[in-house]
């Protein structure tokens, strides 16, 4: 059953559903998703302390003095951080306070340590504008009670800032959907293998495994297996804890594209089998008890684009994420895109920011069976179904792929 690719992915995202929560130490959440709604239940700060090294004063008191005309006050206390105030402050009083310490009651400012001048027990005040500014006031940033980040928030390096100070040292994430990686074909051979005439090495398990990570999922490679509906079928059967399945290989009609014969004899159900999309129109989904299979090309750039467009978005959705589609933005072609296109092409492509506008660039070269192109690829051009040759100068729509 051939699809659109705009059918293919809403069967896919339709059949998933959101993977269960488990508690993970704070330190290893970094890019997982927050299970939980997080609602504070303590103010941040705390109290009201100082952000400077200085001293607590009364605001009003001070706040015409000048270098030329100090005010000078008596100092009753000092406060570092992490202690408390033992006095409060009173008309001609300071107290000589360190950043992030709890200010006194009565104080209204603090001066900067730079503008005072101190004398054993006395402090004299050099300049005194605008100390009431000096002053983090108790909840400012976030009041007990108030959500402080979402359920499906991705766990960046602020959300693990603001966790560890709200003390949630074992947040709920969602379980990462765990994928298994199986390469077939009988020309492939384990990476660490000594090349023989007629085979080439298992480069798609690991540029998958590559993906299925970015994608914020668990990949576990099975290794390679030859054409052969039993043995392919006993790797599917393998890694039972696995949720999503996905080979490489025997997508298509040759007479060692198997992938649908496996797909039968394990009762699993067809989704598709053929996409409307290039690369990577070869490309099955089944279903089985749950869990998804998915039969990508073997050709490495065909596997790498079904994939994106595929299977990423539907990890997405069971990783627990709110958005399952990356960024895309129109740019200009600064060279042009030759082939014309029959269905929805996606072209690896490089694009930067000039002081006119946002180019783009198809990188050379594109074949569906080769990868360099995507080495230098920070973004993808999509090209729609029937479309001309396309000059330089073409506004574009481009997929922006990360950390390119
Ligand atoms: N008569 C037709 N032939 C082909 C068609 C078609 O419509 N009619 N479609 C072509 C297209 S498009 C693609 S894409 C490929 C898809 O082929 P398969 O998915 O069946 O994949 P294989 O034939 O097994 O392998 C294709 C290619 O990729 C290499 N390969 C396989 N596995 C790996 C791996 N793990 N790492 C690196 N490279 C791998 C394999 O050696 C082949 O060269 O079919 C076209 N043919
Ligand atoms: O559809 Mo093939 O997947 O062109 O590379």
């Amino acid at each position: 059953m051939s699809v659109q690719l705009e059918t293919a992915q809403k069967i896919l995202l339709d059949l998933v559903s959101v993977m269960p929560k488990e508690q993970v130490v704070l330190q290893d959440c970094w890019r997982r998703i927050l299970a939980e709604t997080v609602i504070a239940d303590m103010d941040f700060p705390p109290f009201d302390r100082s952000p400077l090294d200085g001293y607590a004063i009364i605001a009003e008191e001070v706040a015409g003095a000048t270098p030329a005309n100090p005010v000078t006050l008596r100092q009753i206390d000092y406060v570092p951080a992490g202690e408390n105030p033992s006095k409060p402050i009173s008309t001609g009083t300071a107290c000589r306070i360190m950043t992030g310490a709890p200010l006194p009651p009565g104080a209204t400012g603090v001066i900067r340590l730079e503008d005072t001048v101190s004398q054993e027990e006395r402090v004299s005040i050099l300049s005194g504008g605008g100390a009431e500014k000096n002053i983090c006031l108790q909840g400012e940033e976030i009041s007990q009670g108030e959500e402080v980040v979402a359920q499906g928030t991705i766990i960046n390096t602020g959300v693990m800032g603001m966790l560890a100070a709200l003390g949630k040292s074992r947040p709920y994430v969602f379980r990462k959907p765990r994928v298994a990686l199986i390469a077939t074909g009988s020309e492939i051979l384990g990476i660490d293998c000594p090349l023989v005439p007629g085979k080439i090495r298992n480069s798609n398990s690991y540029m998958l495994s590559a993906q299925v990570a970015e994608a914020g999922a668990q990949a576990v490679l099975l290794g390679n297996v030859a054409d052969n509906i039993d043995e392919i079928s006993r790797f599917l059967e393998t890694a039972a804890d696995c949720d999503v399945f996905i080979t490489t290989g025997g997508a298509s009609v040759g007479d060692y594209d198997l992938i649908g014969e496996v797909y039968k004899k394990m009762g699993i159900t067809l989704l598709f089998d053929r996409v409307s999309m290039k690369p990577g129109m070869p490309v099955l989904a089944g279903i089985r008890a749950g869990k998804l299979y998915i039969g990508l090309s073997g050709n490495p750039a065909a596997a790498a684009i079904s994939f994106e467009q595929l299977v990423r978005p539907a990890l997405m959705k069971m990783g627990g994420r709110k958005v399952w589609w990356r960024p895309q933005i129109r740019a200009v072609l600064a060279s042009p895109f030759m082939k014309k296109t029959g269905a929805k092409r996606f072209v690896w492509a490089r694009c930067w920011q000039t002081d006119a506008n946002i180019l783009v660039e198809p990188l050379h070269r594109q074949g569906n069976g080769m990868l360099k192109a995507a080495i230098r690829a920070n973004a993808l051009i999509v090209v729609p179904e029937n479309s001309p040759p396309l000059s330089a100068g073409t506004e574009v729509e481009v997929i922006l792929l990360a950390d390119a």
